[in-house]
């Protein structure tokens, strides 16, 4: 049994729509069909889940916003048109939008996860609707009759361990099902969504809960390619990588797949393909458990920009007992997470994802380190980019950090920040954010530029 996720740009329109179906008919191994809302058309086109955003705001803010509805259903009407699909859907659609705009108004977190997830839970009544009218014995599945269990917290859902006691079931369900990505349902049966591009976690969840023999990732490119193909041309791909080198690269900015989405596969084991649908028949790109490593201990290079650093430098930092645990704490009493903190022996920096932080924040944070910690000197700094190699190979190979910062030195970029995670299968480098794209093409000619295509 395999589960098939297909991403906004493969059900973004009748004829993406087409070439679905076509995957699907051509494997009967693909039980559980998970896809997202409407893509783009264009570059210039506009993502349904991002038309209900603004859909949302709107109403929540100013009771009106009937454009923005009439823009969400012409997207399901022209698919619906082209695909003659009996007209009784967009009425169906329409109906359910409105009732969502009309409800849990008072709780805006839960308001707009129900009305981000209609993108998908609507796009799969109509795809499936499609399949059923192509002979197809395909049903739409709602997720909380799934049992998709999930944690509570708007647009930051997490999968809970009992949901895979009920998605088990899944393995005996008749024909093909389809199946909406992006949300679940909490135990109080409240609609939650995951973060954004969440569609590849539930695809990763229902593969683990049905303990599926692979998880095909469509999406609208050959492979997951070495760097970024919008910042390098024609970037060489990748046809086999490891869960934790994709979750690296993933989370560093490869954006083509989730980087939470890699946890539910790698702990049952489940192999992940990311393939495109539009020209299915290439192998795509493997994630598995274990590769061989031989020609290039580096296997990517992603980039990522919105980080925010907090500098504190102390005389004798390094010989204060509880120093770092009381800075911590004042980052954990204003709820802030945070990704690396590189220190010396009289300074630290603390670096954290920038949108968590408002200016009553930053004042606080910068107020309290002067006072409680006594510090010499404390600010904050904006725009910095982390820059990611990663590769299974870095960890018995000498002098990749050299080649790295030679690189950057040839580049004239300079580097705020380095930091080797414990595991060698990463190296962060903070760069400031204008720098990030000339980073990633200089260390990409450094570690790729004499390859023939394509990383075994
Ligand atoms: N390293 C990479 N390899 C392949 N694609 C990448 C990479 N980094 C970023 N991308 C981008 O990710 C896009 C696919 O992700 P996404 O737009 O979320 O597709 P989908 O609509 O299928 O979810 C590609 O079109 C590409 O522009
Ligand atoms: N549609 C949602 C979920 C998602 O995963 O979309 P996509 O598969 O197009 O990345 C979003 O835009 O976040």
């Amino acid at each position: 049994m395999k589960v098939a996720k297909f991403g906004g740009s493969s059900v973004a329109s009748a004829e993406q729509i087409r070439k679905v179906a076509a995957i699907i008919s051509e494997d009967h191994d693909r039980k559980i069909v998970v896809v997202s809302a409407p893509g783009k058309r264009d570059k210039n086109d506009s993502k349904v889940t991002d038309l209900l955003i603004e859909l949302g705001e709107l109403s929540l803010a100013t009771g009106e916003a009937e454009s923005e509805l009439q823009a969400v259903l012409e997207r399901y009407r022209s698919i619906a048109e082209e695909l003659k699909i009996d007209g009784d859907i967009i009425t169906l659609i329409e109906t359910d939008l409105r009732e969502r705009l009309a409800t849990n108004r008072h709780n805006p977190g839960v308001f707009m996860d129900s009305i981000k997830a209609s993108g998908e839970d609507n796009n799969a009544k109509l795809i499936a609707a499609y399949l059923k009218s192509t002979g197809l014995n395909a049903t739409y599945l709602n997720p909380k009759d799934a049992g998709l269990l999930v944690s509570d917290e708007p647009g930051n859902a997490q999968v809970l361990p009992e949901a895979y006691d009920q998605l088990i079931k899944l393995r005996d369900h008749e024909g093909v099902i389809v199946f909406p990505g992006f949300f679940g349902y909490s135990p109080e049966g409240t609609l939650v969504t995951f973060p954004r591009g969440g569609s590849d976690i539930t695809g990763a969840i229902l593969a683990a809960g049905i303990q599926a023999e692979l998880y095909e990732n469509f999406t609208d490119v050959d492979s997951v390619y070495a760097a970024n193909p919008n910042v390098v041309n024609e970037p060489v791909e990748i046809k086999r990588m490891t869960y934790r080198e994709m979750r690296e690269l993933s989370y560093a900015g490869f954006s083509v797949f989730h980087d939470e989405a890699l946890i539910p596969a790698f702990r049952k084991g489940i192999p992940v393909c990311v393939k495109n649908t539009n020209n299915p028949s290439t192998s795509g790109t493997m994630i598995i458990a274990e590769r061989e490593y031989f020609f290039n201990p580096v296997i990517g290079i992603a980039a990522d920009d919105g980080f925010s650093t907090i500098y504190v430098r102390k005389y004798l930092m390094n010989r204060e007992v509880g120093f770092g645990r009381r800075l911590l704490q004042i980052l954990e009493d204003e709820g802030l997470s945070y990704e690396h903190i590189p220190s010396g022996i009289d300074d630290t920096s603390v670096i954290l994802r920038e949108h968590q932080l408002t200016d009553e924040m930053q004042e606080r944070i910068i107020d309290r380190i002067k006072n409680e910690l006594h510090a010499d000197d404390v600010y904050i700094e904006k725009d910095f980019s982390m820059v990611m190699i990663v590769g299974e190979g870095m960890h018995n190979t000498v002098g990749v950090s050299a080649r790295a910062t030679a690189a950057l030195a040839r580049a004239h970029v300079n580097i705020e920040m380095i930091n080797q995670g414990s595991s060698e299968v990463s190296l962060v480098l903070g760069v400031h954010q204008e720098d990030a794209d000339r980073a990633v093409q200089a260390l990409y000619e450094e570690f790729f530029g004499a390859s023939d295509g394509t990383i075994q």
